[in-house]
């Protein structure tokens, strides 16, 4: 690989703080919904937080009714506490004078519904308003997503043959499927839980705060350790959540080799070994995934037991208050309240930190794809070309060190077949990747009609160019829309008219809805003979002056082998056509045929020229016969 393709090919790793900030980002586009959530939660969970004070004041109402129903009528309340501290009743006598009772009075019921009523409103109107949020919540996350996935489908379409290969196909689907997900899932939980549970933080501090700073400062001696467990924990559990995405990249990709590999994973026998394999890396990432969750699964009991600490020393420091005087039992009962709502808030914030160190972890690769190389768009221009090739004097090789094509040369004059030769690995199909552009050369130069092909748009340089694989692409779809595949704006009467050409209308008489019957992904209802003959016509609808052949008839049954040899010498008519041999048996027809070895054409010449020549030609035609 060229060092100018190869560094434009290689993805570049996100800084931390860069991803969280991106992860962020994302809810950019939904900012107006995204601020209508923050307004609706903020109020939702301020009414929660009031709850506790009215039911403090029902509180009230009821140990005033029910203390001064028991003592004598007729007194002041001073009166009362007086005689219970002669009495050395002392704690009562806290009680009483930290009341408001009258003594004599039962249960104002009045008062205590009133305040019951209240505490309904607020908690009815504040789940109204949660719910609300709520369906905001998904409807915004919903649109990200949405928005995130069109990205990444468009990002697939762009980008370069050479980054698709860094990465790894399986680490790229995880990365476009798993890691998508789990963005999404992580940007939920932000939005939904982590607000409210910020939130709710916030407002029952205010409210502890208004009732009483020294019980407020009781109740969060315990923060302090809740704090330091919570960072202990972070810094846990976001490398492991780091490994265990890996890991599950690496897993997708021995799943996906086994289902793009099956038929010849099945006819080698070959499942046993790759179960193992599959095995081996399920382990890796069951281990990784058990070492994340444990790390984070201990927020939890941690932060409740932290929880009930704080409980206990409200209680002691509450019930020593009230003895003085100087709070009221209800205020007290609030405070028990309040405890146990900012516990459950701290609890939360450190669990869902650590989840979301799993959603920015995902978000950094999902970024890291969007953000590599990719290939220039638009329309390409469409203008007729004469369809002569020639490679200038072209070093190339795939990695740094190993060299695949060296001081390569050769020429296709328009409307020439010319057959590239020579032993398995030596560089024939590289031909084909530079010409397209799927990678670009070190040194030297492509030219298409004298153009240098890396001063061209890729899609340029590709509507000009045909391509018949040894393995024919098909998608699920109908033939006529496999077929006009090839062109974006052919008509029915192009599909038609080539497929009479290349003779796939005489195939596709017999199917029940001729053109239009539907294949299967892959084409898996098709014989290979009838695969390839719908990518011929495929390339036929393309018109393209030049056409690349890689071993087209490699995989046809004999039935068919007359049919598609007749539609390929059709196709190859008046145009440039090289054919990428990987057997010798095709390339007799061809005008030229060009010997490769060691990265250069060292032979050049027509069938029965080459034989007479008794060079390197003769000696694969004859170590071919031998082997066969
Ligand atoms: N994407 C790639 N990344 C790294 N190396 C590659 C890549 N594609 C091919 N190679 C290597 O480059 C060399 C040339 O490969 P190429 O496919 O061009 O050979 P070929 O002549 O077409 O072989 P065959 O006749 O067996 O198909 C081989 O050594 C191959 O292993």
């Amino acid at each position: 690989m060229s060092a100018r393709s190869r560094s434009t090919a290689t993805p570049r790793a996100l800084e931390p703080g860069s991803s969280t900030r991106r992860f962020l980002g994302l809810l950019r586009p939904v900012r107006g919904r995204f601020l209508a959530v923050v307004v609706l939660t903020a109020f939702g969970v301020g009414l929660t937080a009031i709850g506790p004070l009215v039911l403090a004041r029902a509180t009230d109402t009821l140990v005033n009714g029910l203390l001064g129903a028991q003592l004598p009528s007729g007194q002041s309340r001073e009166e009362v506490v007086a005689a219970l501290r002669a009495s050395g009743r002392e704690t009562l006598a806290g009680v009483v004078a930290s009341t408001d009772l009258v003594p004599g009075r039962g249960i104002d019921f009045g008062e205590l519904g009133r305040l019951l009523g209240v505490t309904v409103g607020i908690y009815s109107t504040a789940t109204l308003l949660q719910l609300v949020a709520v369906g905001q919540t998904n409807r915004a996350i919903h649109h990200v997503m949405l928005r995130l996935r069109v990205r990444v489908e468009r990002k697939l379409n762009r980008t370069p043959v050479a980054t698709v290969d860094t990465y790894g196909r399986g680490d790229l689907l995880s990365r476009v499927t798993n890691d998508v997900d789990n963005t999404t899932a992580s940007l939920t939980q932000a939005m939904g839980q982590l607000l409210t549970a910020c939130f709710t933080l916030i407002s029952v501090l205010v409210a502890m705060l208004y009732l009483s700073p020294l019980m407020t400062l009781v109740t969060l001696s315990t923060l302090p350790l809740a704090v330091w467990a919570t960072r202990a924990l972070v810094r846990r559990s976001q490398p492991r959540f780091v490994a265990q995405w890996k890991q599950m990249g690496a897993l997708s990709a021995t799943i996906e080799e086994s289902i793009s590999g099956h038929e010849v994973i099945s006819s080698f026998h070959s499942g046993q070994q790759h179960v193992a394999e599959l095995g081996e890396r399920n382990d890796r990432w069951a281990s990784e995934s058990v070492r994340a969750q444990v790390a984070s699964g201990l927020a939890m009991p941690l932060m409740t037991f932290v929880g009930n600490l704080s409980y206990v020393l409200v209680c002691v420091v509450g019930g020593l208050r009230v003895a003085s005087a100087t709070m009221t039992v209800g205020e007290i009962q609030a405070f028990v309240q309040y405890g146990r709502q900012i516990s459950s808030p701290i609890g939360q914030i450190s669990g869902l930190l650590n989840e979301l160190q799993s959603g920015i972890a995902s978000t950094a690769r999902v970024l890291e794809f969007l953000d590599g190389p990719e290939e220039e768009t638009g329309v390409p221009e469409r203008r007729r070309l004469r369809g002569r090739v020639e490679f200038e004097h072209v070093d190339f090789g795939y990695e740094p060190g190993k060299p695949v094509l060296r001081d390569l040369s050769l020429v296709a004059e328009p409307g020439e077949t010319v057959a590239v030769v020579g032993p398995t690995g030596v560089g024939k199909t590289t031909l084909a990747h530079l010409l397209l552009r799927f990678y670009d050369v070190e040194r030297g130069r492509v030219l298409l009609d004298g153009h240098d092909v890396r001063e061209l748009a890729r899609a340029d340089v590709r509507s000009h160019i045909g391509v018949v694989l040894q393995d024919p692409w098909l998608f699920e779809g109908t033939i006529a829309e496999n077929v006009s595949y090839g062109r974006q704006d052919a008509h029915r009467s192009d599909v038609e008219r080539a497929a009479s050409r290349t003779g796939l209308d005489q195939f596709v008489a017999v199917l029940p809805h001729g053109l239009d019957t539907h294949i299967d992904a892959d084409g898996a209802n098709l014989s290979a003979g009838e695969r390839q003959l719908v990518t011929i016509t495929r390339a036929f609808v393309a018109e393209p002056e030049v056409l690349v052949l890689d071993e087209a008839t490699s995989a046809v049954d004999s039935r068919t082998t007359m049919h598609v040899q007749r539609a390929l010498a059709e196709l190859q008519r008046d145009r440039t056509c090289l054919v990428i041999a990987h057997r010798l048996a095709t390339v007799r027809q061809a005008d030229r045929i060009l010997v490769l070895d060691q990265g250069r054409v060292v032979e050049s010449g027509s069938h029965e020229e080459l034989l007479h020549r008794r060079g390197a030609y003769a000696e694969l035609q004859r170590t071919r016969l031998e082997a066969s």
